[in-house]
């Protein structure tokens, strides 16, 4: 039994079938890649874990709790994050405050800002944050407007404010969409330090290779809305059938 169990998942838009029957096990402290051609129904099957879809049928179980119907702010309280393909930052912000400002907000209902209760308590985020900070090489960038970070400084900023939250499960959205190599080899080497420091599962859309090949325990195809097929990076990389469907000469 993994620690993410999606079963029977059908979400049409319309006429169109956007995922028909998708059948998920991720277990747990594993990085699981989900792959496939543009319109295979990736970033959909991710909305549905985050509550952002609901799906039409089918279920979707994080630890033995369904996810399904619930505001992605109770997802996120169950130990789910998410890094979107578009860093969900304020720009107007610097590096600390976007990191420091989730800690003052009470969302009981309503999104609102409270204070601290107490002065430790505060000291206490603020150490966190600049640990985090750290852990993503990005200290020293402290006080910059967080709009003028670089795409991958952007994407490492958002990583760490998920990591604030202490996930159990992390959810990445092309990750090293539009970064050079360098940066993209970055992101490889900071999510296997993630990875190696604490007990957390990440679920990876990805469409470069490299970064699927060097990261993942488990790989699911996805085309057409459906699994292809579900194997280690090793059968993955010489399966005919994911090579006609998806890969090429990629692999
Ligand atoms: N909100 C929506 N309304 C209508 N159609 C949608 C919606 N979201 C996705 N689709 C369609 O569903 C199909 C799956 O899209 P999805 O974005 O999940 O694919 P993907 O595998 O993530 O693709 P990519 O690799 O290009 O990001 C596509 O045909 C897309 O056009």
């Amino acid at each position: 039994m993994g620690i993410l169990e999606v079963k029977g998942v059908n979400k049409r838009f319309g006429g169109l079938q956007a995922l028909g029957d998708v059948n998920l096990s991720v277990q747990e402290n594993t990085v699981h890649a989900i792959i496939g051609p543009n319109g295979a129904g990736k970033s959909t099957l991710l909305n549905c874990l985050v509550g952002k879809l609901i799906p039409d049928t089918g279920s979707v179980m994080f630890d033995g709790k369904s996810v399904l119907g619930r505001t992605p702010y109770e997802i996120n309280q169950m130990g789910i994050s998410r890094v979107f393909q578009t860093p969900e930052i304020f720009g107007d912000l610097t590096v600390f405050e976007n990191m420091v400002i989730p800690a003052f907000a009470k969302r009981d209902g309503a999104f609102r800002l409270h204070a601290f209760e107490s002065v430790a308590r505060e000291r206490e985020i603020v150490e966190r944050a600049q640990q985090m900070l750290e852990e993503v090489n990005m200290l020293d960038k402290l006080h910059m407007h967080s709009a003028s970070l670089s795409r991958g400084d952007k994407r490492r900023l958002e990583m760490a404010m998920c990591l604030l939250q202490e996930p159990r499960l992390l959810l990445l959205d092309e990750p090293t969409a539009g970064m050079a190599r360098a940066d993209t080899n970055n992101t490889i080497d900071l999510l296997k330090e993630i990875k190696e420091k604490r007990d957390i599962t990440i679920c990876i859309i990805e469409h470069d290779m490299h970064v699927v090949f060097s990261l993942a325990d488990r790989i699911t195809v996805l085309a057409q809305g459906s699994p292809l097929v579900e194997d280690s990076p090793e059968n993955i990389r010489g399966n005919p059938k994911v090579r006609e469907a998806y890969l090429g000469e990629a692999a």
